[in-house]
């Protein structure tokens, strides 16, 4: 039996989107439940803002079915309580950031304060500037500020820091999670690993409009757990490479360049075969390494 508390505050099933000849999204499934904050997670043109397009009714799947709050997204009743900084956020360019405020909340029967929207999005010192008169990353505070103003249980963050200085980027980090540490729910999309690190509970990491890992960033890291062995040995590459355990080997003049899921075994096997062996180094590859193999595996698709 489904209860209500079940039902995912916004999903896609099988969700397929083109846009002639390039299949933007292909198959999607994705889930995101109350409490929860989700990483989207992809390089460029992976799907990620067609995924949101059509989370927020902004665009029609070519095929799948896309629920927003339960219902059919792009309604009044699915939006309510939907907040959304995208990445192509348009506004009105020679208003005042107070001024913009001010529209957006009245919106709202009961959005926050414009010195509590400013704290949050950290926009001290902005209010009285015109909002073409910003640079890149303040602008991207104020559209943060103008999605979290009317007070959103469910948040919508498209990229939401690329543009911002480390200092800007955390202080948003901050503020998404004050939201989500008074319930929000959030889905946002990023490049940066470290993003869905600081903030996410889960991750779906999307690559030519597939789904192609899905869980805890640890599942994540371990679908694509990986040991990165460096020597100085003399060991043919070629038999390196047919060594159980061994993913990749390569020669880079007198080094090895071994590339393992499990180091101990090959390690012991190396210094076994080349008592000469020198300068090992073993190394764990990082989650940027890890995302990168992920998406290399599934590269863009495009139709013929
Ligand atoms: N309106 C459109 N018309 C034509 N092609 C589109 C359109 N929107 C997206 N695409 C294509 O669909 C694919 C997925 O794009 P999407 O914007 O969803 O990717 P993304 O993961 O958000 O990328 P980025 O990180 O660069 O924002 C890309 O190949 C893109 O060129």
């Amino acid at each position: 039996m489904t209860h209500r508390f079940d039902i995912p505050l916004a999903s896609l099933e099988g969700a397929h989107k083109r846009y002639g000849r390039t299949l933007a999204l292909d198959g999607v499934d994705l889930e995101l439940h109350g409490g929860q904050v989700l990483a989207l997670l992809g390089a460029n043109g992976a799907g990620k803002t067609s995924a949101i397009s059509l989370l927020l009714g902004l665009v029609a799947p070519d095929a799948g079915e896309v629920r927003l709050s339960g219902r059919a997204p792009g309604t009044l009743a699915a939006r309510r309580g939907v907040g959304v900084m995208l990445q192509s956020g348009a506004l009105p360019p020679t208003l005042k950031v107070r001024e913009l405020l001010d529209l957006t909340r009245s919106y709202y029967p009961d959005p926050r304060s414009v010195a509590e929207c400013a704290a949050i999005a950290g926009l001290a010192g902005l209010l009285g500037r015109r909002y073409d008169a910003l640079s890149g990353g303040q602008q991207r505070r104020v559209q943060f500020a103008l999605a979290i103003c009317g007070r959103p249980t469910l948040l919508f963050l498209d990229e939401p820091t690329t543009g911002l200085d480390i200092e800007a980027r955390q202080g948003l980090w901050h503020g998404v999670r004050d939201l989500v540490a008074e319930g929000a729910s959030v889905l946002l999309t990023t490049h940066y690993l470290e993003e869905a690190e600081a903030l996410a509970d889960r991750v779906v990491v999307l690559a030519g409009g597939r789904v192609v890992a899905e869980g805890s960033l640890e599942a994540v890291r371990a679908r694509v757990d990986q040991r990165r062995i460096r020597c100085v040995t003399t060991l043919d590459v070629e038999a390196v490479a047919r060594w159980p355990g061994v993913r990749s080997a390569r020669r880079d003049g007198v080094r090895l360049d071994v590339v393992a899921g499990i180091a101990e075994d090959v390690v012991r096997r190396l210094l076994a075969a080349d008592a000469a062996l020198s300068d090992l180094d073993v190394s764990r590859a990082g989650l940027a390494e890890a995302f990168l193999e992920i998406t290399r595996e599934a590269p863009l698709t495009e139709a013929a």
